[in-house]
């Protein structure tokens, strides 16, 4: 995202979801993961005093928003609730999957726990399928190493196709390399190519013929295979909070009614 879209989206998003950024361009960080992970570890480890909470708009789920420098950039750092999944069962996964699709943060780091990585790993392969942008944060290492629990990070790199690094946030360890990466995918110095979940023949054949046709429309919204597969599942939130969300959108004009804006939103 080039400064002046980013720019655009936080103003965009101060609206909508009353996260406000320090500066225009300031670049956004939003923390998902299942409960007790250690998200807001996380965020208090790097955020420290410079945060405030409040609730997301109309929803009596709390949000926590707050800044940190790191290597002279400065991010504004979201603390989503924490969720087991992104199909919008509830308010809390609702107000998460609403924030990493609208809201487009510049990364989203996926908090899994290191000790039962296999449960963890659902709510990781749902970002990735509407986002690129993804930082996997391997955390509670400590408590894993305790049990015996070796983590193959460089596996699961490879075969996620997405940056990945481990932590123990309570103790403050694997910060810096977390900072590191998600500072990279940031600036597009690593573009995750995050793997594609293939599914049965027939569904695979009805994404075929719906992403061209979701293609303009979404027009970089968030990826069109994600949105066949939603409405092949019948998700009418999804559908509304498109209208809610997308119709309108600035600059862009009617994103639904096919007039887009050449320079916002942007993949
Ligand atoms: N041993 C260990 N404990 C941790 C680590 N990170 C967090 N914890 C602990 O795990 C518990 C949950 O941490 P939180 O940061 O509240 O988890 P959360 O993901 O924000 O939880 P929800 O907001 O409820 O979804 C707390 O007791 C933390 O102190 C870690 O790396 N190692
Ligand atoms: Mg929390």
């Amino acid at each position: 995202m080039n400064p002046k879209s980013r720019e655009m989206r936080n103003q965009w998003i101060g609206r909508k979801f009353d996260i406000h950024t320090d500066t225009p361009d300031q670049k956004i960080i939003a923390l998902a993961g299942n409960p007790n992970t250690g998200k807001s570890t996380v965020f208090n480890a790097l955020t420290g005093l410079n945060q405030h909470t409040g609730n997301w708009p109309g929803k009596t789920v709390g949000n926590a928003q707050g800044t940190f420098v790191h290597k002279g950039e400065s991010y504004l750092l979201v603390d989503l609730p924490g969720t087991y999944s992104l199909l919008p069962n509830s308010v809390d996964e609702q107000v998460a999957r609403d924030f990493i699709c609208f809201g487009r943060p510049d990364v989203t780091i996926v908090v899994v726990d290191a000790t039962a990585l296999e449960r963890n790993l659902n709510l990781a392969l749902q970002v990735m399928e509407i986002t690129d942008h993804v930082v996997l944060c391997v955390n509670l290492i400590d408590e894993a190493e305790r049990k015996g629990i070796v983590v193959d990070l460089e596996g699961l790199a490879e075969r996620l196709g997405i940056p990945v690094v481990a932590t123990a946030a309570r103790r403050k360890q694997g910060l810096g390399e977390l900072c590191d990466k998600l500072a990279a995918v940031a600036d597009s110095r690593i573009q995750p190519a995050p793997i594609v979940p293939r599914y049965r023949e027939e569904i695979e054949r009805v994404i075929e013929e719906l992403t061209p046709r979701l293609e303009p429309l979404l027009a970089g919204w968030m990826k069109p295979r994600w949105v066949a597969l939603r409405m092949l599942d019948g998700d009418e939130t999804l559908i509304a909070d498109m209208e809610k969300y997308m119709t309108d959108s600035i600059e862009s004009g009617k994103v639904l009614g096919g007039e887009v804006s050449a320079t916002w939103p942007q993949a």
